[in-house]
Formats: structure tokens, C-alpha cells, sequence
């Protein structure tokens, strides 16, 4: 049972939290043909390539800055319901721009949704501006320029998502000395669709305090060795990575091992519906599944505030509220 317990989430796309139902309303409302992504309250994808094409085409209902309001309000409120005290979200001015309402417009209205959650419960949050892979190099750049510059209080972090397959963490280098320079923390998804070596790229291109999954890493107990060595924090997706195939099993996915090698593990949800899962569940799955006791779990969480994006003093609170 973990419902009592507090809960933090560093690693959750927004766009990849869009309920079915809300989604189904919203391409309604824009007389959008939605029926090859969303079928009988499900998104349907069949790999990790569809399911990027099948994220991208869902976002494309979320259209001005009160849809985005009311999407992160939305998450946020489901979050606030389970106990959770702080979230971050992953965020992508590229597809505000996509859609022709704007980076800016699209901030904006995620940050009237983190408001407005805010106000009902408490409930923390901070964006992770993230570049895809998959809409090449110099759009990276654009996004971590933008983040930069935005001189927005609620963007902290900066990633790099998408296509894992596409490139080596050293094209993207430039873009993380954008945010590093800017101060946003960084952290990269890696480890997830490509191997062990796409942990060590990001770590020898770029050093992240946080990798995305990173569970390939697994492979290589010498990488696993530098991981718990350099304290680097994995924001581990159980649900996502039996979803998407990186593990056949639970029995076999390495939370567990890696946690016992010293290497320092938080849990989060990824793109909770698509995966069909959700911050509650994965919570209970590390109980259940994984053994761990709520004084583990506790521990991965607290692990989980002291790893995020936030000044101390903000930092200093959600340590207290655990
Ligand atoms: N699990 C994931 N990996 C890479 N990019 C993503 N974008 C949304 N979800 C993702
Ligand atoms: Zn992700």
C-alpha cells in the first residue's frame, strides 16, 4: 500500500499525461480526425517510432494557451490527488510552435495550469524544456536558446527527448552548454531505446546530474560502477519500459540491481496513458513488484527532491513535507 505515502515525480512528458477522454474532446471540438491514435479510450501505437508519431499527432488537438492551461491542470490536480507534492514536467516549445500558437503562448498557458493546480492543493511543479531528436540538431539548439532566454522562474531544467536512434549525445553537446550556461539543470534521456554506450555518451559528452531511464545502462557494471560513483540520479519508468518493449518483464527490468549497486534511482511515469499507467501505479509496482518496503520508496523519493530542479529554499520545503 502506498497511497499514504508522499509522492515526487521528475519525469513526466505533459503532452504524454493527456487523459484519452480529454484528448477525444479536444479533436471534437477542432473537427480533428484522431481514430488512427485514439481508439475505444486507448492511444494505439505499436513501437517506439509510432509511439513518437502517435505523441506528436495527440499534441496536435491541443491548440491555444487555455488547452494547455486546462491539460496541466488537469495532471496536476490528478497528481495533488494521490499525494503528490511536486512534479516536473517535460515541455516542448517546438510544439507550440508546430502548431502555430508559439513557444511563449504555450508556456504561458502551461504556467496559468501550474497556477491554477497550485492554488487548489499546493502542488509544486517546474518545466523541463526539452529538445527532440527527431526534429534535428539546430531545433535542439532552438529550444535550449529558448529556455535560456525565457527568463521564466518555472522553467528550471533542460532534456533532450525523442529518437534516441537518431544522432550521438555529442550533436546535442552545444545545446546543454546553452542551458548549462543559462543555470537550468540538465538531463538527458538515454539508455532507453539504444544501449549501454548511449549512457556513456551523455555522461563523456555532457554529464547530466540526471539521466532519463538510463536503465541499458545495465549491461555495463563498469558504467554502472560511474553512475553510483558520480551520484548521477535515473529518473526510472518501470511501466514505460515494459510498455515499450526495452524489458520483457518486470522480473527482468533492473530497478532492483540498480538500486543495489549504489546507483541512485527515482521513479516517475513517462506518458502515463500511452503506457497505460500512471504515477499511483508505478508507486505500486515498486512495492509490489519490486519488494521495496515504504521506507525504500520514501528514500527514492527523498532522493527525488534532493535532485531537483529547484532552489534550496523550495528544496528545503517539500524535504519537509515528506
Ligand atoms: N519515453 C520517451 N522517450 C523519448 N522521448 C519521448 N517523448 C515522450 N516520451 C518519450
Ligand atoms: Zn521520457
Amino acid at each position: 500500500m502506498t497511497s499514504h505515502l508522499k509522492k515526487v515525480e521528475l519525469h513526466c512528458h505533459l503532452e504524454g499525461a493527456a487523459p484519452p477522454a480529454l484528448t477525444a474532446a479536444q479533436a471534437r471540438k477542432y473537427g480533428v480526425d484522431i481514430s488512427a491514435e485514439l481508439r475505444d479510450g486507448a492511444y494505439v501505437w505499436h513501437d517506439f517510432a509510432s509511439f513518437l508519431e502517435c505523441y506528436d499527432k495527440v499534441s496536435e488537438v491541443y491548440k491555444t494557451e487555455e488547452d494547455y492551461a486546462l491539460l496541466t491542470e488537469t495532471y496536476l490536480d490528478e497528481l495533488a490527488g494521490i499525494d503528490t507534492i511536486y512534479s516536473e514536467l517535460i515541455v516542448s516549445p517546438d510544439h507550440g510552435k508546430r502548431i502555430g500558437l508559439g513557444a511563449d503562448a504555450y508556456i504561458s498557458g502551461i504556467c496559468e495550469g501550474i497556477r491554477r493546480a497550485k492554488e487548489k492543493s499546493g502542488i509544486e511543479a517546474r518545466l523541463i524544456v526539452t529538445g527532440e531528436r527527431h526534429f534535428g540538431p539546430e531545433s535542439v539548439i532552438g529550444a535550449a536558446e529558448y529556455a535560456a532566454k525565457a527568463g521564466n522562474p518555472l522553467i528550471t531544467g533542460f532534456n533532450l527527448a525523442g529518437e534516441e536512434r537518431m544522432g550521438r549525445v555529442a550533436d546535442y553537446a552545444r545545446a546543454f552548454d546553452i542551458a548549462r550556461d543559462a543555470g537550468l539543470g540538465l538531463t538527458i534521456h538515454a539508455g532507453e531505446v539504444c544501449g549501454a554506450f548511449s549512457v556513456a555518451d551523455a555522461l563523456d559528452a555532457v554529464r547530466p546530474s540526471r539521466i532519463g531511464h538510463g536503465v541499458r545502462a545495465v549491461k555495463d557494471p563498469d558504467l554502472v560502477k560511474r553512475l553510483a560513483d558520480l551520484g548521477t540520479v535515473l529518473e526510472i519508468c518501470p511501466g514505460s519500459n515494459i510498455a515499450l518493449g526495452v524489458f520483457p518483464d518486470f522480473t527482468s527490468h533492473p530497478l532492483r540491481r540498480l538500486k543495489d549497486a549504489g546507483v541512485r534511482v527515482t521513479i516517475s511515469s513517462d506518458d502515463p496513458p500511452f503506457f497505460h499507467t500512471s504515477l499511483k501505479r508505478e508507486y505500486e509496482l515498486a512495492a509490489g513488484t519490486f519488494g521495496f518496503s515504504n521506507a525504500e520508496i520514501d528514500a527514492m523519493t527523498r532522493t527525488a527532491i534532493e535532485a531537483a530542479f529547484v532552489d534550496d529554499e523550495t528544496r528545503m520545503t517539500l524535504l519537509a513535507r515528506l
